[in-house]
């Protein structure tokens, strides 16, 4: 077994440091808060919402300046785009095999990846959130599940913005969301919370995850009320190719 630490290959360092500068073409980014010193080379969980195709390289932006590589668990199609794919593969990223028999092998190499010392990002609601707010979803429960196996601390990162760059649709509709942004560079806030406390010593427990995971999206919903403000509805930004779905809202909004 090798039990030398995780570190990002060359690859992936020059990506994130490539998104900061996209980021920074196309949005005014604010990045508040922080991950604690001590976490930042990992075991640790990170979990954010999910609002836009553009939101990984938000948050690459992010973790750059912060000093972070998370591993991102993506979807396989992903690891499926020539070249893209193989540059995923050797940043470290984790694919997860949604909707087949395979899908667990995701949270075992998460696992692995953890224990290795790695921060591993994962957006809980496993799909960009359809809720018509843009509110976070009732999660999938692999988040939790990750942490209470491995336990590794949890923190909640949200963001909000994203979806002003790249409509749901992308790539269609992406120039125009990208000519539009160069011109508006539109606000993206993005804050690390504290902390979730998942209330469980162990995953053992009847209901433990399910429990976990509702409390991960409480922390990223009550992490992303302060970013939005003027928006505790409808979002102001109309996405018309964005569809909607209130089957899996996860509770009313704060406030
Ligand atoms: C040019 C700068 C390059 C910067 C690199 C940025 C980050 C590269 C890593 C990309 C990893 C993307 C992972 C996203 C997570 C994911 O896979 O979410 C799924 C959704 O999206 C689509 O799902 P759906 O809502 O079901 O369509």
């Amino acid at each position: 077994m090798n039990t030398s630490t995780w570190q990002p290959p060359l690859i992936w360092r020059a990506a994130l440091l490539l998104a900061r500068g996209l980021v920074g073409l196309l949005a005014r980014l604010e990045v508040t808060g922080d991950v604690p010193a001590h976490l930042r080379r990992g075991p640790l969980v990170l979990v954010a919402n999910h609002i836009s195709p553009f939101d990984p390289v938000v948050m690459a932006a992010a973790c750059q300046t912060r000093g972070i590589a998370p591993r991102i668990m993506a979807t396989a199609g992903l690891f499926r785009v020539p070249v893209f794919g193989a540059a995923m593969r050797h940043a470290g990223h984790i694919r997860v095999d949604r909707g087949t028999s395979a899908v667990h092998q995701a949270l075992d190499d998460a696992a692995t990846a953890v224990a290795r010392g790695s921060v591993i990002l994962i957006y809980p609601e496993g799909r960009i959130g359809l809720d018509p707010g843009l509110w976070p979803e009732r999660g999938k429960t692999g988040a939790a599940r990750l942490a209470l196996a491995c336990g590794a601390p949890v923190v909640p990162v949200a963001q909000w913005g994203a979806h002003e760059v790249l409509p749901y649709q992308a790539p269609r509709g992406m120039l125009r969301g990208i000519a539009r942004s160069l011109w508006r560079r539109p606000v993206i806030r993005l804050h690390f919370g504290t902390p979730v406390d998942l209330g469980e010593s162990s995953a053992a427990s009847p209901g433990a995850a399910r429990r976990a995971t509702g409390r991960i999206i409480d922390a990223l919903t009550d992490t992303l009320a302060p970013l939005r403000p003027d928006e505790p509805d409808l979002p102001r930004h109309v996405d018309p190719g964005r569809p909607s779905d209130p089957s899996r809202a996860h509770r009313r909004r704060p406030g």
